[in-house]
This record gives C-alpha cells, structure tokens and sequence, in this order.
C-alpha cells in the first residue's frame, strides 16, 4: 500500500534545522497490521504525518499505491491517541460516527445502516444515543475508531491510540483492532512505544531508533489469531522477541519495562 524510499525530515531550529528521520525505508503491505515502535521524540509520529499527507519529507519519496503522497491519499484515515477532543461534545456516539459519512455520496438509509454496523462492531449498542462526556475514554476511544472505520478506509493510521488508557481497557481495545481487522481487511499502520503492545498486535513490528531515526530493525510476528492477552504474551517465542525489540530499542535492562 504503501513505499517510504530513503526519506529523510528536518524541522527548522534555532541553529539551522534538526534531521529528525534520515534514510527511512519500509513498506506497509494489503491487509497487514505494521506496528512501530520507539522511544519519545524518535519521529513516530513524524513518520505516521507522512503516510498520512499531513507532512512532506524533506528528502527521499512516500508512495502509495504507486503515486508520490501529496496532501491526504484516498482511503487512508488516521486515529489519533487524543480522543477527547476529537470528538463533538454535542452530538451523540451514533451522530458523531455518521459525521464523517455526511460528504460520502449514501442515501440516509445507507448511512443508517453502516453506522449501526459500526456501533455493534466496537460494542457500543447500549451507548449509541450518549454524549461523549458521558462515556468513560474507553468508550470515547471506541467511538473514535468506529468513526474511522465507518470511512471503510483501506488504510488505518494510528498513533498511540491507547497510549491514555488504563491497562484493561488498552488489552480490550488491542484485541478489537485485531478483530475489526480480520473482519474488514483494513491495512493498518500502529505505532506505540510499548514494546508488547507491538508485537502482540502486530504482524511485523519495526523498530525505530538512532539520531536520526532510522529503521533500525524489522520483525515477522507469526503468532496466529485471534490471540490471547495472557497466552500469547507468555508464548517463549513473544518473550524471544521482546527481548530482541527491546535490545534493538537500546534498553540495557527489560527490568525498565516500555520505553
Ligand atoms: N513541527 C515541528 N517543528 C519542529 N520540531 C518538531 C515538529 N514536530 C516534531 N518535532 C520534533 O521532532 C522530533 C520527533 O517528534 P515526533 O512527534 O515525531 O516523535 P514521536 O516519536 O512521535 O514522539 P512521542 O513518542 O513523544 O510522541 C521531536 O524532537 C520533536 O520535538
């Protein structure tokens, strides 16, 4: 879906400007779930900004399917970890998922139809006519991302979108994008700095490092799915690959737990 060729970002600063990425290359394939995983101010999101149009490299190209990024590709949408403010206060679960319908060429009974589709598929039938302040972040965080899912993007773009929520709700919410996933075939681009949240959602987790950031390792996770939060993470091969992601991640100890 999508090519990062040899890419490099540089903000200005107050001496000249600072390379914040340099020689990225990797590739999101149909279907896959890629998460990236590093340390705070690698460039995560820098790299996500891309993919998403919302940025251009300073150097080197992004493509999807085939054709140079500029501004927003079609059938690319991004979630974002900020919820709150994401969402519209004063429209309900159900209006704020059919919003982003509104410029899409449905009759009102199609829209209906795909927003009900929506609201049962992240479990939000008994909330569908709340307030987003009246939901907890879980909850708000669902909505997000049915919102999203409602574009039948082909691709997800999502930026440590749990990375606000309490571990129970985090482990709920991975084994929904899994599942969302399987049922929609939607490409989906993660990118958090927890280390096991990586692997366990991802088919190939790549590492982020250096100064400036570059791929510094990739990973196939061939674990099957649906996976389990507690058999899957105490699997010997998970454990294998922590270690590694965490070693290529510089940590000297795990003992530090995410970066
Ligand atoms: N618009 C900007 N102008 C100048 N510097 C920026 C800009 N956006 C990001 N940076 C800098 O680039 C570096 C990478 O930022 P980025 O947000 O991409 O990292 P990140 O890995 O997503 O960080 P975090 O995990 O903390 O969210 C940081 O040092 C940040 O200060």
């Amino acid at each position: 879906m999508f090519s990062v060729e040899d890419v490099s970002v540089s903000y200005p600063a107050k001496a000249g400007s600072t390379t914040v990425l340099e020689g990225v290359r990797l590739r999101v394939d149909a279907g896959e779930i890629l998460t990236i995983v590093g340390g705070s101010g690698t460039g995560k999101s820098t790299l996500l900004r891309l993919l998403g149009g919302l940025a251009a490299p300073t150097g080197g190209l992004v493509r999807y399917r085939g054709t140079e990024v500029s501004g927003a590709p079609e059938g690319v949408v991004m979630v974002f970890q900020d919820y709150v403010s994401s969402l519209m206060p004063w429209r309900t679960v159900r209006e704020n998922i059919e919003l982003g319908l509104l410029s899409q060429s449905l009759t009102k009974e199609q829209r209906r139809e795909r927003v009900e589709r929506m609201v049962d598929l992240v479990k939000l039938s008994h909330a569908a006519d709340r307030f987003p302040w009246q939901l907890s972040g879980g909850m708000q965080q669902r909505v997000q991302i049915a919102r999203a899912m409602a574009l039948e993007p082909d691709v997800l773009l999502m930026d440590e979108p749990f990375g606000a929520l309490d571990a129970i709700t985090r482990a709920e919410l991975q084994d929904e994008i899994a599942r969302i996933q399987s049922v929609q075939g939607t490409s989906t681009v993660f990118i958090t700095h927890d280390v096991e949240e990586a692997i366990y959602l991802g088919d190939r987790v790549l590492v982020l490092g250096g100064s400036p950031a570059k791929v510094e390792a990739e990973y196939e996770v061939r674990f099957a799915r649906p996976r389990d939060q507690i058999a899957t993470r105490e699997d010997e091969e998970f454990v294998r690959l922590r270690h590694e992601v965490h070693r290529a991640l510089g940590h000297p100890s795990e003992s530090e737990g995410s970066t």
